[in-house]
């Protein structure tokens, strides 16, 4: 079994045509009855070998390794990091209820939302996390995918772009760096965002920091379309559903009483604004163990001919 493009691949190819489809699926039911994908994820980041991988779904990854013994893991399908190690704890979140296939974008990890955020004039979310980005370099420790335009990207939106992703494991932290570059003559508008999903040992163990306090924040999830409201609190805790943007607030830290550990995320460049989304109780989805802290940029980005946008983000993990 064979996924298509290869990682030596030039061009973006939108996802599995209804045959691979069905491959995939036989690949599915087998992880399922060997009690689903926390279980296939935990076997394979197990892995020690840098490179390129390949899922029990057929999903081509990349595994970075650093010789400090951290380690990364990469999903061509949506350029998805789904895994950080450092010092043996996990920070990154996949759901349990995760397709991990391509029969769906991956639904944990750090996702991307590209060319748009939310709802809007083209799919929820954007495109970028739908199709298998091409493998343009990469180390042990790091790797450069890209994504540009196919007809499938072209249906919906159809520009001059040319996305490139970072992801480079260093000593004590985790770098991503994101490019947006304008191929054509003319401006483009779009939104970007990190739809970061961040493993919790508990939400009750959970306290989220930053320059939240005074800020403004969209509170998605009251009245019709959401409403504007300002924050009083220094830090934030999760005991009820969350879809929240939180306007200019760039500097999250979650601090994980259950695992002793924090992770700051350290938006440094062109991410501006700070999303939380939890769907709390919900068990399908295994709310209690993971936090979406997002990092976006809501206001759109317009690009001239031949301007490039960068957003900058790592990981740095330490002791509570
Ligand atoms: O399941 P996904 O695609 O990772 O998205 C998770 C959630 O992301 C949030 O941003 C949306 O408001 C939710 O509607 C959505 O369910």
């Amino acid at each position: 079994f064979v996924v298509q493009p290869s990682a030596t691949s030039s061009a973006t190819t939108a996802l599995f045509d209804s045959r691979q489809r069905q491959k995939v699926a036989a690949r599915s039911s087998w992880i399922e009855k060997r009690g689903g994908m926390a279980q296939v994820e935990k076997k394979a980041v197990t892995k020690s070998a840098s490179g390129l991988q390949t899922n029990e779904g057929g999903l081509e990854y990349v595994q970075l390794v650093h010789p400090s013994g951290s380690s990364s893991k990469v999903y061509l399908y949506g350029a998805c990091v789904t895994s950080y190690i450092q010092d043996g704890t996990e920070f990154i979140a996949v759901r349990p209820d995760a397709k991990m296939d391509g029969s769906k974008p991956i639904s944990g990890g750090l996702s991307h939302c590209w060319p748009q955020f939310g709802p809007g004039a083209i799919q929820q979310h954007g495109f970028a996390r739908n199709v298998i980005w091409s493998v343009a370099s990469m180390t042990d420790s790091s790797v450069e995918l890209v994504m540009e335009p196919s007809d499938y990207t072209k249906e919906m939106w159809d520009k001059p772009f040319k996305c490139t992703f970072t992801v480079t494991l260093q000593e004590d932290q985790l770098d991503t760096k994101m490019w947006v570059e304008n191929k054509g003559d003319d401006s483009f508008d779009f939104q970007a965002a990190l739809h970061s999903y961040f493993a919790v040992s508990s939400l009750d163990k959970l306290e989220i920091s930053g320059s939240f306090a005074g800020k403004e924040f969209l509170n998605k999830l009251v009245g019709d379309g959401g409403e504007m409201q300002t924050e009083d609190r220094e830090v934030i805790t999760i005991s009820e559903e969350y879809d929240r943007v939180y306007k200019g607030v760039i500097d999250p830290v979650l601090k994980d009483a259950g695992t002793g550990k924090s992770l700051a995320v350290l938006n440094t460049k062109g991410w501006a604004d700070t999303v939380i989304w939890s769907p709390y109780g919900n068990e399908a989805m295994g709310y209690n163990n993971f936090v979406c802290v997002e990092s976006v940029k809501f206001d759109p980005v317009t690009l001239n001919s031949g301007e490039t946008w960068v957003g900058d983000m790592s990981l740095k993990p330490s002791s509570n």
